[in-house]
């Protein structure tokens, strides 16, 4: 089975102020987080889709050649981004990750993809909460991702209702990431300026 990866990019940064994807990688001189995530995933994916939420973010984006497509509708959540992205692939499964975490680990991204692929969602547990931005989908979910966004949700946290979770827990995740620090996100300026 192959494996793609989908960066979902298509939010406002409205905490932060300005595009999240765009901010420059701690301890790169130039690399921004949307590169340095792509740059991770073509190592390890059969493919990569960034998915912004329209034309305009998307333009934002030429200088770095990622492959970047947009959301169905803008402005509706994470939940449309996976939504767009897992139908623009043609890999069974997607490595998902928001492009907000600049940190998450080669490690991690190979305990995830050595895992048997079926039609379960593979969801990393961190302090108890499914970790959905960073975490494998098949695209057998589309038609639950569908009818959850018929239904008004715009968080993949909302797939955990519907669909079959396997959970990769803490102890595994610290065993290759022992500061967990793949799950990472960065939302304000204040985050950002205590980032090492
Ligand atoms: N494609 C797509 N991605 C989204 C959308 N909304 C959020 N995301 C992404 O999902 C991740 C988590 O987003 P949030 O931090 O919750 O929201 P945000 O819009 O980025 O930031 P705030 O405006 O400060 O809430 C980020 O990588 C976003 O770029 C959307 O409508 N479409």
């Amino acid at each position: 089975m192959t494996i793609a990866g989908i960066l979902l990019a298509g939010g406002r940064s409205r905490r932060m102020g300005k595009d999240k994807a765009l901010l420059p990688l701690p301890g790169s001189e130039r690399l921004t987080f949307v590169e340095h995530l792509n740059a991770m995933l073509t190592t390890c994916c059969s493919e990569v889709v960034l998915v912004a939420r329209d034309a305009e973010q998307a333009a934002e984006y030429t200088f770095a050649g990622i492959h970047t497509i947009t959301d169905e509708a803008p402005d509706i959540g994470p939940l449309m981004g996976l939504y767009s992205g897992l139908q623009a692939i043609t890999a069974s499964h997607a490595l998902v990750i928001a492009v907000d975490m600049p940190f998450v680990q080669p490690a991690v991204v190979r305990l995830l993809l050595s895992q048997p692929l079926d039609d379960a969602l593979l969801v990393p547990v961190v302090n108890g909460f499914h970790q959905v931005l960073l975490a494998v989908y098949p695209r057998s979910i589309l038609p639950a991702v569908e009818e959850r966004l018929r239904a008004g949700r715009r968080d993949p946290r909302s797939l955990l209702e519907v669909a079959r979770v396997r959970s990769i827990d803490e102890a595994q995740l610290r065993a290759v990431d022992p500061q967990l620090r793949s799950f990472v996100n960065i939302n304000t300026p204040e985050e950002f300026a205590n980032l090492k």
